[in-house]
């Protein structure tokens, strides 16, 4: 197989959203868990690597993401993708801009695009302004993040802010004109010395254009939404295509669990739902900064204790709060208590796994990486989407099945449709 597309991917759950599009599109894709050892052998169009970068200091996510272009550059890669979240989740220092000055110099090249849309999860770009469902980036829920905050919208101004170079727009009705003239607008912006030029796009045949567009830069950078547009041109996939490139990745049946970590708007409901049903324990904050290791052990413990048959609704752990609940906590605590909950969901998918749990479903970022990390796996086949940029992954190397949800991605049935369907059967789901 030649390999078509490399992608560095800043977080754990944005590396599989991207990896499930790509593969939906009938790309053979496998998701590597940080940069891997120079021996390995992979056969695959499409490489994502997944990194933890997105809210680490900058020199390490640089480092970290010039150590990822070399390794897949030496695979033969001639096309690649930075991925960052649909939301521009970034601090005022970066990442995002400080990674792509980084890698477009390592490229030798002055121009690349930014282009976060994802439609069909209302994540739209209109004259360079970022909309979440409808309201302005800054409006949205987003405005919360425990970590990466955003209260701007404008995409040329956060870009401008983070990176070396000037920012402009392609608006949306040169990219209404077709590919042409958006290979057009992108020269004259190079000509005039721009570095980064956002690409509006409100629909996926908005993505299809400019992925067309820009299918042969050396650098792109955006959400998994033109991950697929990109997918899209270079493949023109039919359904069996996408069927075939899924198959290696289909969940397993096991022992399962869920583990919240994410305090999103989307994940707050669906925690509320699930735990309508499910056997659920809050994650005390509190406690995971006393003492992670030995809370982590209890609250596995407590996993370990519910059942756990093919028609028994996985157990939840949730440490989701609301907007108001975590504003005070931060209040109190600052970043400390999101990194202790982080450490003890890591120590809790560890026993978990020590002892049988093959099912993991898990809910934000920060929080897969946490417990990816601790599952101490090398990489991922990936399956069928569950909802629109969540595929079930299986491990390389392990036996695991893996949904690792991005905050604010899936339906409010989200935890139940990652349940075995035995589970499903006497539930009466309108009464969820
Ligand atoms: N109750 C809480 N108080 C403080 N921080 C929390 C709480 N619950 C979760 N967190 C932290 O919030 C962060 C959520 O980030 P992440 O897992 O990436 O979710 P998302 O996908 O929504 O961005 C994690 O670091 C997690 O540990
Ligand atoms: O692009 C997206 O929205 C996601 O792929 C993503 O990056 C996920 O980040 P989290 O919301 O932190 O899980």
């Amino acid at each position: 197989m030649s390999l078509l597309l490399g992608v560095i991917a800043d977080d754990f759950t944005g590396a599989t959203d991207i990896a499930g599009f790509l593969v939906a599109n009938g790309m053979a894709t496998t998701q590597l868990i940080g940069v891997p050892a120079d021996d390995i052998e992979v056969d695959a169009e499409a490489i994502v690597i997944s990194l933890k970068s997105r809210s680490c200091p900058a020199d390490e996510a640089i480092a970290e993401s010039l150590q990822a272009l070399e390794w897949l550059r030496a695979k033969g890669c001639k096309r690649i993708f930075q991925k960052y979240c649909s939301t521009f989740d970034s601090s005022k220092e970066g990442n995002i801009g400080p990674v792509a000055d980084a890698l477009l110099d390592a490229l030798d090249d002055s121009l690349t695009v930014v282009c976060p849309a994802l439609p069909i999860n209302g994540r739209t770009i209109y004259n360079g302004y970022l909309f979440v469902n409808g309201v302005l980036l800054e409006e949205s829920g987003m405005r919360n993040h425990p970590i990466t905050p955003m209260t701007d919208s404008s995409l040329m101004r956060l870009m401008e802010a983070q990176s070396a170079g000037r920012c402009g727009v392609v608006p949306a009705e040169i990219i209404d004109e077709g590919v042409k003239a958006v290979k057009a607008a992108l020269e004259a912006a190079r000509a005039e010395g721009k570095r980064y030029m956002v690409l509006d796009s409100i629909t996926d045949t908005h993505l299809d254009i400019v992925g067309e567009a820009v299918m042969d830069m050396p650098l792109v950078t955006g959400g998994s939404g033109l991950g697929a547009g990109i997918a899209r041109a270079l493949k023109q996939p039919d359904l069996a295509d996408a069927e075939d490139a899924a198959k290696a990745g289909a969940a397993q049946p096991g022992r399962g669990v869920v583990l919240a970590g994410s305090c999103s708007t989307m994940t707050n409901r669906q925690v509320a739902l699930y735990k309508a049903k499910a056997p659920s324990r809050a994650v005390e904050p509190e406690r995971c900064m006393a003492n992670a290791e030995g809370y982590g052990k209890e609250l596995a413990a407590w996993v370990l204790d519910q059942p756990s048959g093919p028609d028994s609704l996985s157990p939840m752990l949730h440490a989701t709060a609301d907007p108001e609940t975590l504003q005070t906590i931060q209040k109190k605590y600052g970043a400390k208590a999101s990194n202790a909950i982080e450490q003890t969901f890591a120590v809790v998918s560890g026993i978990l796994a020590e002892q049988g749990t093959t099912r993991f479903v898990v809910a934000g970022g920060e929080t897969s990486g946490a417990a990816v990390k601790a599952l101490a796996l090398s990489g991922f086949a990936i399956g069928p989407q569950i909802a629109p940029g969540v595929p079930w992954v299986r491990a390389i190397d392990k036996p695991y099945s893996l949904a690792l949800k991005s905050g604010n991605f899936g339906a409010e049935t989200f935890f139940f449709d990652c349940q075995m369907p035995e589970a499903l059967a006497g539930l009466n789901l309108a009464d969820k």
